[in-house]
Protein backbone atom coordinates (compact mmCIF):
# COMPACT_ATOMS: atom_id res chain seq x y z
CA UNK A 1 0.00 0.00 0.00
CA UNK A 2 1.04 3.33 -0.86
CA UNK A 3 -0.07 5.46 2.34
CA UNK A 4 2.61 5.83 4.91
CA UNK A 5 1.84 4.31 8.66
CA UNK A 6 3.72 6.02 11.73
CA UNK A 7 1.26 6.18 14.58
CA UNK A 8 -1.68 5.37 12.05
CA UNK A 9 -2.97 6.87 8.96
CA UNK A 10 -3.49 10.62 9.19
CA UNK A 11 -6.69 10.35 8.20
CA UNK A 12 -9.15 13.65 6.58
CA UNK A 13 -12.80 13.78 5.45
CA UNK A 14 -14.42 15.80 2.65
CA UNK A 15 -18.43 16.14 3.18
CA UNK A 16 -20.43 16.47 -0.15
CA UNK A 17 -22.80 19.34 1.00
CA UNK A 18 -23.01 21.16 -2.07
CA UNK A 19 -25.72 19.97 -3.83
CA UNK A 20 -29.03 21.55 -4.30
CA UNK A 21 -30.95 18.60 -3.58
CA UNK A 22 -33.75 19.02 -6.57
CA UNK A 23 -35.14 15.80 -6.22
CA UNK A 24 -35.75 16.62 -3.02
CA UNK A 25 -38.41 19.21 -3.83
CA UNK A 26 -39.36 22.47 -2.09
CA UNK A 27 -37.50 24.23 0.68
CA UNK A 28 -34.17 24.62 2.05
CA UNK A 29 -31.76 22.11 0.11
CA UNK A 30 -32.12 18.46 1.91
CA UNK A 31 -28.76 18.84 3.63
CA UNK A 32 -29.96 21.54 5.27
CA UNK A 33 -33.53 20.63 6.31
CA UNK A 34 -34.20 19.13 10.05
CA UNK A 35 -34.05 15.68 10.79
CA UNK A 36 -34.23 14.88 14.41
CA UNK A 37 -34.33 18.66 15.18
CA UNK A 38 -31.22 19.77 13.62
CA UNK A 39 -30.36 19.99 10.23
CA UNK A 40 -29.02 16.98 8.25
CA UNK A 41 -25.71 17.93 8.21
CA UNK A 42 -24.80 18.08 11.49
CA UNK A 43 -24.76 14.28 11.55
CA UNK A 44 -21.95 13.95 9.09
CA UNK A 45 -20.00 16.36 10.89
CA UNK A 46 -20.12 15.10 14.24
CA UNK A 47 -19.49 11.28 12.94
CA UNK A 48 -16.30 12.45 11.90
CA UNK A 49 -15.22 15.50 14.17
CA UNK A 50 -15.97 12.98 16.98
CA UNK A 51 -14.29 9.56 15.51
CA UNK A 52 -11.04 9.46 17.06
CA UNK A 53 -9.38 8.52 13.80
CA UNK A 54 -10.34 11.04 11.56
CA UNK A 55 -7.92 14.42 11.85
CA UNK A 56 -9.40 16.77 9.58
CA UNK A 57 -13.02 17.45 8.31
CA UNK A 58 -13.47 19.75 5.40
CA UNK A 59 -17.20 20.16 4.23
CA UNK A 60 -17.63 21.12 0.63
CA UNK A 61 -21.21 23.68 0.66
CA UNK A 62 -22.99 25.17 -2.69
CA UNK A 63 -21.98 29.01 -3.77
CA UNK A 64 -24.71 30.50 -2.13
CA UNK A 65 -24.90 28.15 1.14
CA UNK A 66 -22.12 30.30 3.52
CA UNK A 67 -25.23 31.21 5.76
CA UNK A 68 -26.90 27.60 6.05
CA UNK A 69 -23.73 26.11 6.51
CA UNK A 70 -22.48 28.73 9.12
CA UNK A 71 -25.50 27.99 11.36
CA UNK A 72 -25.22 24.32 10.84
CA UNK A 73 -21.41 23.58 11.95
CA UNK A 74 -22.40 26.75 14.54
CA UNK A 75 -22.45 23.81 17.45
CA UNK A 76 -18.91 22.51 16.15
CA UNK A 77 -17.42 25.72 15.80
CA UNK A 78 -14.33 24.77 18.47
CA UNK A 79 -13.15 22.27 17.16
CA UNK A 80 -9.74 22.30 15.79
CA UNK A 81 -10.38 19.40 13.54
CA UNK A 82 -12.83 21.36 11.70
CA UNK A 83 -11.76 23.41 8.07
CA UNK A 84 -12.87 26.14 6.76
CA UNK A 85 -15.79 25.33 4.05
CA UNK A 86 -14.97 24.99 0.03
CA UNK A 87 -17.22 25.55 -2.43
CA UNK A 88 -18.11 23.51 -4.95
CA UNK A 89 -18.75 22.90 -8.68
CA UNK A 90 -21.64 21.71 -10.71
CA UNK A 91 -21.10 18.13 -10.02
CA UNK A 92 -20.76 16.51 -7.39
CA UNK A 93 -17.34 14.87 -9.01
CA UNK A 94 -16.37 18.69 -9.12
CA UNK A 95 -17.37 19.09 -5.43
CA UNK A 96 -15.52 16.10 -4.43
CA UNK A 97 -12.26 17.84 -6.10
CA UNK A 98 -12.63 21.08 -4.58
CA UNK A 99 -12.47 19.14 -1.51
CA UNK A 100 -9.43 17.47 -1.82
CA UNK A 101 -7.81 20.74 -2.75
CA UNK A 102 -8.54 21.87 -0.03
CA UNK A 103 -6.68 19.20 2.16
CA UNK A 104 -3.69 19.87 -0.28
CA UNK A 105 -0.93 21.07 2.47
CA UNK A 106 -2.54 18.47 5.45
CA UNK A 107 -0.41 15.76 5.03
CA UNK A 108 -3.17 13.48 4.73
CA UNK A 109 -3.01 9.08 3.98
CA UNK A 110 -6.38 8.49 4.03
CA UNK A 111 -9.36 10.33 3.04
CA UNK A 112 -12.63 9.45 3.45
CA UNK A 113 -15.46 11.30 0.95
CA UNK A 114 -18.93 11.14 2.45
CA UNK A 115 -22.66 12.83 1.45
CA UNK A 116 -23.94 15.16 3.13
CA UNK A 117 -27.19 13.22 2.29
CA UNK A 118 -26.20 10.24 4.17
CA UNK A 119 -27.07 11.58 7.91
CA UNK A 120 -27.42 7.40 9.23
CA UNK A 121 -23.80 6.42 8.48
CA UNK A 122 -21.87 5.08 11.80
CA UNK A 123 -18.64 5.31 13.55
CA UNK A 124 -18.12 1.52 13.13
CA UNK A 125 -18.81 1.93 8.92
CA UNK A 126 -16.00 4.72 9.44
CA UNK A 127 -13.55 2.08 11.07
CA UNK A 128 -14.33 -0.26 8.57
CA UNK A 129 -13.43 2.76 5.56
CA UNK A 130 -10.21 3.19 7.19
CA UNK A 131 -9.39 0.09 7.79
CA UNK A 132 -10.31 -1.72 4.26
CA UNK A 133 -8.78 2.25 2.26
CA UNK A 134 -5.49 1.39 4.35
CA UNK A 135 -5.29 -2.25 3.28
CA UNK A 136 -6.37 -1.28 -0.58
CA UNK A 137 -6.15 1.76 -1.56
CA UNK A 138 -9.87 2.24 -2.55
CA UNK A 139 -12.72 0.98 -0.60
CA UNK A 140 -16.27 1.98 -0.97
CA UNK A 141 -19.34 0.56 1.13
CA UNK A 142 -21.55 -1.84 -0.42
CA UNK A 143 -25.09 -3.94 -0.02
CA UNK A 144 -26.43 -6.83 -1.47
CA UNK A 145 -29.10 -6.11 -3.24
CA UNK A 146 -32.55 -7.58 -2.55
CA UNK A 147 -34.87 -7.22 -5.32
CA UNK A 148 -34.38 -8.78 -9.17
CA UNK A 149 -32.27 -5.95 -10.84
CA UNK A 150 -33.13 -5.60 -14.52
CA UNK A 151 -31.62 -2.84 -17.46
CA UNK A 152 -34.95 -1.14 -19.41
CA UNK A 153 -34.64 0.96 -22.16
CA UNK A 154 -35.68 4.38 -23.32
CA UNK A 155 -38.78 3.73 -23.69
CA UNK A 156 -39.03 2.02 -20.12
CA UNK A 157 -39.05 -2.21 -21.84
CA UNK A 158 -37.42 -4.18 -19.94
CA UNK A 159 -34.00 -5.44 -20.57
CA UNK A 160 -32.55 -8.60 -19.08
CA UNK A 161 -31.75 -9.34 -16.14
CA UNK A 162 -28.12 -8.60 -14.23
CA UNK A 163 -27.49 -11.46 -11.59
CA UNK A 164 -28.13 -9.46 -8.20
CA UNK A 165 -25.17 -11.79 -6.84
CA UNK A 166 -23.08 -9.81 -8.09
CA UNK A 167 -24.16 -6.19 -7.85
CA UNK A 168 -24.19 -4.34 -4.75
CA UNK A 169 -26.01 -0.72 -3.82
CA UNK A 170 -22.73 1.33 -3.15
CA UNK A 171 -22.73 4.21 -0.30
CA UNK A 172 -20.38 6.60 1.15
CA UNK A 173 -18.37 6.90 3.29
CA UNK A 174 -16.27 5.77 0.37
CA UNK A 175 -12.42 5.83 1.62
CA UNK A 176 -8.97 6.05 -0.44
CA UNK A 177 -5.16 6.69 -0.59
CA UNK A 178 -5.23 10.79 -0.61
CA UNK A 179 -2.86 11.31 -2.72
CA UNK A 180 -3.78 8.71 -5.73
CA UNK A 181 -7.39 10.02 -5.33
CA UNK A 182 -6.60 13.14 -5.83
CA UNK A 183 -4.31 12.37 -8.90
CA UNK A 184 -6.97 10.14 -10.47
CA UNK A 185 -9.56 13.49 -9.94
CA UNK A 186 -6.87 15.46 -11.95
CA UNK A 187 -6.96 13.03 -14.80
CA UNK A 188 -10.44 12.77 -14.73
CA UNK A 189 -10.21 16.49 -15.34
CA UNK A 190 -7.84 16.42 -17.76
CA UNK A 191 -9.67 13.75 -19.94
CA UNK A 192 -13.21 15.82 -20.06
CA UNK A 193 -14.77 13.14 -17.95
CA UNK A 194 -17.38 15.01 -15.63
CA UNK A 195 -19.74 11.99 -15.11
CA UNK A 196 -18.58 10.11 -13.04
CA UNK A 197 -21.08 9.23 -9.26
CA UNK A 198 -18.86 8.30 -7.12
CA UNK A 199 -15.18 8.35 -6.64
CA UNK A 200 -14.96 4.41 -6.75
CA UNK A 201 -15.53 4.62 -10.25
CA UNK A 202 -13.22 7.43 -11.17
CA UNK A 203 -10.50 5.85 -8.90
CA UNK A 204 -10.89 2.18 -10.55
CA UNK A 205 -11.61 4.59 -14.35
CA UNK A 206 -7.99 5.38 -13.12
CA UNK A 207 -6.60 2.51 -12.94
CA UNK A 208 -6.38 1.57 -9.21
CA UNK A 209 -8.07 -0.78 -7.32
CA UNK A 210 -11.07 -0.85 -5.32
CA UNK A 211 -12.59 -3.09 -2.97
CA UNK A 212 -16.36 -3.46 -1.55
CA UNK A 213 -16.46 -3.55 1.74
CA UNK A 214 -19.76 -4.12 3.79
CA UNK A 215 -22.08 -1.12 3.93
CA UNK A 216 -24.70 -0.18 6.68
CA UNK A 217 -28.35 -1.12 5.20
CA UNK A 218 -29.47 2.30 7.23
CA UNK A 219 -27.24 4.21 5.66
CA UNK A 220 -29.22 5.97 2.71
CA UNK A 221 -28.88 8.33 0.71
CA UNK A 222 -32.16 11.23 1.18
CA UNK A 223 -33.21 11.78 -1.98
CA UNK A 224 -36.70 11.85 -2.71
CA UNK A 225 -39.61 13.76 -1.07
CA UNK A 226 -41.09 10.57 -0.26
CA UNK A 227 -37.97 9.31 1.86
CA UNK A 228 -38.60 12.46 3.67
CA UNK A 229 -42.48 12.26 4.42
CA UNK A 230 -41.43 8.79 5.76
CA UNK A 231 -38.65 10.36 8.24
CA UNK A 232 -41.06 13.26 9.18
CA UNK A 233 -43.65 10.79 10.15
CA UNK A 234 -41.30 8.38 12.13
CA UNK A 235 -40.15 11.44 14.25
CA UNK A 236 -44.09 12.29 15.15
CA UNK A 237 -44.22 8.65 15.89
CA UNK A 238 -41.51 8.80 17.96
CA UNK A 239 -42.49 12.08 19.46
CA UNK A 240 -45.55 10.66 20.47
CA UNK A 241 -43.88 7.47 21.99
CA UNK A 242 -42.55 9.38 24.10
CA UNK A 243 -44.73 12.62 25.54
CA UNK A 244 -48.15 10.02 24.76
CA UNK A 245 -50.67 11.77 22.44
CA UNK A 246 -51.38 14.83 24.21
CA UNK A 247 -53.54 17.55 22.64
CA UNK A 248 -54.23 20.86 23.80
CA UNK A 249 -57.69 22.42 22.71
CA UNK A 250 -58.75 25.98 23.96
CA UNK A 251 -62.44 27.59 24.27
CA UNK A 252 -63.79 31.22 24.23
CA UNK A 253 -67.01 32.14 25.79
CA UNK A 254 -69.17 35.72 25.96
CA UNK A 255 -72.47 36.11 27.95
CA UNK A 256 -74.38 39.37 28.43
CA UNK A 257 -75.37 40.65 31.92
CA UNK A 258 -79.29 41.04 32.40
CA UNK A 259 -81.34 40.88 34.99
CA UNK A 260 -80.62 38.75 39.02
CA UNK A 261 -79.13 38.92 41.65
CA UNK A 262 -75.77 36.57 40.86
CA UNK A 263 -73.77 34.69 37.96
CA UNK A 264 -73.17 31.34 37.84
CA UNK A 265 -69.37 30.84 37.01
CA UNK A 266 -66.92 27.90 37.32
CA UNK A 267 -70.06 25.88 38.70
CA UNK A 268 -70.54 28.36 41.57
CA UNK A 269 -73.35 30.98 42.09
CA UNK A 270 -71.30 34.23 42.77
CA UNK A 271 -73.55 37.28 44.34
CA UNK A 272 -73.91 40.26 41.49
CA UNK A 273 -75.84 42.87 40.54
CA UNK A 274 -77.31 41.26 37.58
CA UNK A 275 -77.23 37.58 36.39
CA UNK A 276 -76.05 36.32 32.84
CA UNK A 277 -78.69 36.12 30.10
CA UNK A 278 -78.33 32.50 28.31
CA UNK A 279 -80.50 29.91 27.16
CA UNK A 280 -79.04 27.59 29.78
CA UNK A 281 -77.35 28.72 33.10
CA UNK A 282 -75.17 31.22 31.27
CA UNK A 283 -71.99 29.81 32.85
CA UNK A 284 -69.24 31.22 30.80
CA UNK A 285 -66.42 29.44 32.52
CA UNK A 286 -67.76 25.75 31.96
CA UNK A 287 -69.19 26.78 28.08
CA UNK A 288 -64.95 27.71 28.13
CA UNK A 289 -63.75 24.43 29.04
CA UNK A 290 -66.27 22.56 27.62
CA UNK A 291 -65.68 24.10 24.04
CA UNK A 292 -61.55 23.46 25.36
CA UNK A 293 -62.19 19.63 26.08
CA UNK A 294 -64.55 19.32 22.48
CA UNK A 295 -61.74 21.01 20.62
CA UNK A 296 -58.77 18.62 21.99
CA UNK A 297 -60.76 16.04 21.11
CA UNK A 298 -61.52 17.46 17.75
CA UNK A 299 -64.98 16.63 18.37
CA UNK A 300 -67.31 19.71 17.23
CA UNK A 301 -68.17 22.51 19.50
CA UNK A 302 -70.81 22.96 22.51
CA UNK A 303 -73.77 24.18 20.44
CA UNK A 304 -73.14 21.15 17.77
CA UNK A 305 -73.62 18.26 21.29
CA UNK A 306 -76.01 21.14 22.76
CA UNK A 307 -78.12 23.04 19.85
CA UNK A 308 -79.82 26.68 21.74
CA UNK A 309 -82.50 26.04 19.88
CA UNK A 310 -83.21 22.89 21.85
CA UNK A 311 -85.95 23.79 24.41
CA UNK A 312 -84.19 20.79 26.70
CA UNK A 313 -81.43 22.70 27.74
CA UNK A 314 -83.09 25.39 28.78
CA UNK A 315 -82.02 26.70 31.70
CA UNK A 316 -79.57 23.64 32.31
CA UNK A 317 -76.44 23.52 34.55
CA UNK A 318 -74.19 23.50 32.45
CA UNK A 319 -72.20 21.16 34.86
CA UNK A 320 -73.96 18.49 32.44
CA UNK A 321 -71.88 19.91 29.33
CA UNK A 322 -68.54 20.02 30.84
CA UNK A 323 -69.26 16.05 32.22
CA UNK A 324 -70.58 15.36 28.66
CA UNK A 325 -67.22 16.56 27.02
CA UNK A 326 -65.01 14.52 29.39
CA UNK A 327 -66.84 11.70 29.21
CA UNK A 328 -66.01 11.98 25.08
CA UNK A 329 -62.64 11.57 26.43
CA UNK A 330 -62.91 9.19 28.37
CA UNK A 331 -64.58 7.28 26.03
CA UNK A 332 -62.14 7.21 23.86
CA UNK A 333 -59.51 6.05 26.54
CA UNK A 334 -58.20 9.46 27.36
CA UNK A 335 -57.53 11.63 30.28
CA UNK A 336 -57.92 15.29 30.88
CA UNK A 337 -54.22 16.41 32.10
CA UNK A 338 -54.99 20.03 32.64
CA UNK A 339 -57.59 22.61 32.68
CA UNK A 340 -57.15 26.55 32.23
CA UNK A 341 -59.76 29.28 32.72
CA UNK A 342 -59.61 33.14 31.94
CA UNK A 343 -62.63 35.09 33.20
CA UNK A 344 -62.84 38.36 31.77
CA UNK A 345 -64.48 41.42 32.84
CA UNK A 346 -64.35 43.93 35.75
CA UNK A 347 -67.13 42.11 38.13
CA UNK A 348 -68.06 40.22 40.08
CA UNK A 349 -64.23 39.48 41.42
CA UNK A 350 -63.59 35.74 40.93
CA UNK A 351 -60.81 36.27 43.39
CA UNK A 352 -62.86 35.19 46.59
CA UNK A 353 -64.58 32.25 44.42
CA UNK A 354 -61.28 31.20 43.04
CA UNK A 355 -60.99 27.61 45.31
CA UNK A 356 -64.26 27.22 45.03
CA UNK A 357 -64.94 27.13 41.03
CA UNK A 358 -61.51 25.30 41.32
CA UNK A 359 -63.14 22.48 43.33
CA UNK A 360 -65.76 22.60 41.53
CA UNK A 361 -64.65 21.79 38.40
CA UNK A 362 -62.23 19.82 39.45
CA UNK A 363 -65.29 17.36 40.73
CA UNK A 364 -67.22 17.89 37.78
CA UNK A 365 -64.74 16.64 35.71
CA UNK A 366 -63.32 14.05 38.17
CA UNK A 367 -59.50 15.27 38.02
CA UNK A 368 -57.36 16.46 41.17
CA UNK A 369 -57.85 20.21 41.97
CA UNK A 370 -54.21 20.97 41.01
CA UNK A 371 -54.81 20.17 37.49
CA UNK A 372 -57.55 23.19 37.12
CA UNK A 373 -56.93 26.86 36.94
CA UNK A 374 -58.82 29.97 37.67
CA UNK A 375 -57.51 32.85 36.74
CA UNK A 376 -59.20 36.51 36.01
CA UNK A 377 -58.51 39.97 34.72
CA UNK A 378 -59.89 42.76 33.95
CA UNK A 379 -59.89 44.55 30.26
CA UNK A 380 -58.83 47.97 31.54
CA UNK A 381 -62.36 49.73 30.85
CA UNK A 382 -62.14 48.65 27.65
CA UNK A 383 -64.84 46.83 25.49
CA UNK A 384 -67.82 45.37 26.39
CA UNK A 385 -65.99 43.81 29.32
CA UNK A 386 -64.67 46.96 30.39
CA UNK A 387 -68.17 48.62 30.46
CA UNK A 388 -69.82 45.73 32.21
CA UNK A 389 -71.78 44.42 29.72
CA UNK A 390 -71.29 41.37 30.23
CA UNK A 391 -68.53 38.65 31.11
CA UNK A 392 -66.20 36.09 28.86
CA UNK A 393 -64.21 33.24 29.47
CA UNK A 394 -60.92 31.70 27.22
CA UNK A 395 -59.89 28.77 28.70
CA UNK A 396 -57.79 25.72 27.21
CA UNK A 397 -57.42 21.76 28.04
CA UNK A 398 -54.86 19.36 27.83
CA UNK A 399 -55.34 16.00 27.00
CA UNK A 400 -54.05 12.90 26.55
CA UNK A 401 -55.38 9.86 24.49
CA UNK A 402 -53.98 6.12 24.05
CA UNK A 403 -50.94 5.57 21.32
CA UNK A 404 -54.39 3.49 20.09
CA UNK A 405 -55.72 6.66 18.07
CA UNK A 406 -54.04 7.16 14.64
CA UNK A 407 -50.31 8.52 14.99
CA UNK A 408 -49.75 11.44 12.60
N1 LIG B 1 -22.54 19.68 -7.18
C1 LIG B 1 -22.74 18.86 -6.16
C2 LIG B 1 -23.77 17.89 -6.19
C3 LIG B 1 -23.95 17.07 -5.08
N2 LIG B 1 -23.14 17.22 -3.99
C4 LIG B 1 -23.37 16.41 -2.80
O1 LIG B 1 -23.25 15.05 -3.11
C5 LIG B 1 -24.13 14.27 -2.28
C6 LIG B 1 -24.89 13.24 -3.12
O2 LIG B 1 -25.55 13.91 -4.15
P1 LIG B 1 -27.13 13.92 -4.36
O3 LIG B 1 -27.80 13.06 -3.41
O4 LIG B 1 -27.37 13.73 -5.81
O5 LIG B 1 -27.46 15.44 -3.95
P2 LIG B 1 -27.97 16.66 -4.81
O6 LIG B 1 -27.14 16.84 -6.02
O7 LIG B 1 -28.05 17.80 -3.88
O8 LIG B 1 -29.43 16.16 -5.20
P3 LIG B 1 -30.23 16.34 -6.54
O9 LIG B 1 -29.51 15.49 -7.57
O10 LIG B 1 -31.59 15.81 -6.21
O11 LIG B 1 -30.25 17.80 -6.90
C7 LIG B 1 -25.04 15.23 -1.54
O12 LIG B 1 -24.66 15.28 -0.19
C8 LIG B 1 -24.80 16.54 -2.26
O13 LIG B 1 -24.91 17.69 -1.40
C9 LIG B 1 -22.13 18.15 -3.98
O14 LIG B 1 -21.39 18.26 -3.01
N3 LIG B 1 -21.96 18.96 -5.08
C1 LIG C 1 -21.68 8.45 -4.12
C2 LIG C 1 -23.04 7.83 -4.09
O1 LIG C 1 -23.73 8.24 -2.95
C3 LIG C 1 -22.88 6.31 -3.99
O2 LIG C 1 -24.12 5.73 -3.97
C4 LIG C 1 -23.86 8.17 -5.31
O3 LIG C 1 -23.24 7.64 -6.44
C5 LIG C 1 -24.12 9.64 -5.45
O4 LIG C 1 -24.89 9.78 -6.64
P1 LIG C 1 -25.72 11.10 -7.00
O5 LIG C 1 -25.97 10.98 -8.46
O6 LIG C 1 -24.88 12.25 -6.61
O7 LIG C 1 -27.00 10.98 -6.26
Amino acid sequence: MGVSQHDGPRVAAVICAGGSGSRAGAGAPKQYRLLDGRPILAASLELFLNHPSVSQVVTVIGADHADLYESAAAPFAGSDRLKAPVAGGDSRQASVRAGLEALAADAVDIVLVHDAARPFATPALVDRAIASAFANGGAVPGVAVVDTICEVDRGGGRGGTLDRARCRALQTPQGFDYARLRAAHGQALAAGREDFTDDGALYGWAGERVVVFEGEIENVKLTTPEQFEVFARREAVEALLTLGDVRVGTGFDVHAFGPGDHVVIGGVAVPHGFGLSGHSDADVVLHALTDAVLGALGDGDIGAHFPPSDPAWKGADSARFMADAVARVRARGGVIAHLDVTVIGEAPKVGPHREAMRARIAEICGVAVGRVGVKATTTEKLGFAGRREGLAAMASATIRLPLTEELA
